[in-house]
């Protein structure tokens, strides 16, 4: 089962670039760009990834990219990533990015989209993988500056996949960020957003009514609204879904009490992500072992998962059936 899963070609559609910054490279990145980073060593960095709630994640995970300052900074983060992915099965890798974040120190947008893109092609030479940017707003900053963003951003707007919606999520609802999506909309940019991670799931209702997402980034908590549930399936909304991320963050408390057999009973299309692998404890491979130990799910299951993953990526035509035909092949 082990090699099946490694082999399952993995499309990974909720991934923060950012969230992979292993210690190593943080530690790498600090010295060159003379960067003074509270922790001693990789060994204490890994033991302050003791995190109560996502606020409590954040923070430390804004205090991490504090390391990244050049181009060459990003280009090398998101290449790290890449060729682990690539070594785990992972074909595919959808990337939220986070400018406000960067932009508030200081790092111009063109500098991360120049890292980034310059990774992105990178990869797809030497790694034979395909990726896609979601631009991230920060949900727990001004509307305003969401909307600042997304004009700034206008000559990479061809290069935007999607935009997306992220960080501290309780008392910062969709319906904050309307016209910013609808402005997204109007230049016809896909738009996704987390809701239901944190956030109750009227904030899952708002993101779909108000925002008009094709996808819901984790959701989990929609099975709290039978209702809900019952229109996600009948839209065939896919849920990108997170276990190990849920668990570090305390969603819930186990692995073994995870929603996801109660998602995939209730016949919603879900799709495994790793979130930000390098503080929740692993990759996209990780995260479908975990599953895999928790919830002794057959081939089929994890098929499934993977196909959904695949028919609901931002790619071309001619990309999704060469990936559906590999994953044909591995069934
Ligand atoms: N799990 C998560 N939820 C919300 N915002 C995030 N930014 C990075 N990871 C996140
Ligand atoms: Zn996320």
């Amino acid at each position: 089962m082990d090699d099946f899963l490694k082999r399952l070609p993995k499309a990974e559609l909720h991934l923060h670039i950012e969230g992979t910054l292993e210690p190593e490279l943080m530690f790498s990145l600090a010295r060159r760009n003379a960067v003074t980073l509270p922790y001693a060593d990789v060994d204490e960095v890994r033991a302050a990834y003791d995190f109560a709630d996502l606020p409590s994640f954040l923070e430390l995970y804004y205090q991490g990219m504090s390391v990244l300052r050049t181009a060459e900074d990003f280009h090398d983060l998101a290449m790290d990533y890449f060729r682990r992915a690539h070594r785990e099965g992972v074909v595919h890798v959808e990337m939220h990015f986070d400018p406000q974040a960067h932009l508030a120190r200081g790092v111009e947008l063109e500098t991360v989209m120049e890292g980034l893109g310059t990774a992105r092609r990178e990869a797809e030479r030497q790694l034979g993988l395909s990726t896609a940017m979601i631009m991230a707003f920060l949900r727990d900053r001004p509307a305003q500056e969401a909307m600042q963003l997304l004009e700034r951003a206008a000559p990479f707007w061809e290069t935007l996949d999607a935009v997306g919606l992220d960080s501290a999520e309780r008392g910062h609802p969709p319906s904050k960020f309307r016209e910013v999506f609808e402005r997204a909309r109007m230049l016809g940019i896909p738009r996704v957003a987390h809701a239901g991670e944190e956030g109750p799931p009227e904030y899952i209702r708002e993101a779909l009514d108000l925002l008009d997402v094709c996808r819901i980034d984790h959701g989990v908590r929609c099975l709290e609204d039978p209702e809900l549930v019952e229109r996600l399936r009948d839209d065939r909304v896919v849920l990108t879904v997170c276990p190990l991320s849920n668990v570090r963050l305390k969603v819930v408390e186990r692995i073994e009490d995870h929603p996801l057999p109660r998602l995939l009973d209730a016949g919603l299309r879900l799709t495994l992500n790793s979130d930000d692998p390098a503080y929740f404890g692993g990759g996209m491979l990780d995260n479908f072992r975990a599953c895999q130990r928790a919830f002794d799910w057959s081939r089929e299951t994890f098929v499934q998962l993977a196909e959904s993953a695949i028919d609901a990526a931002f790619i071309g035509e001619t990309r999704r059936l060469e990936l559906l035909r590999q994953l044909a092949e591995c069934r």
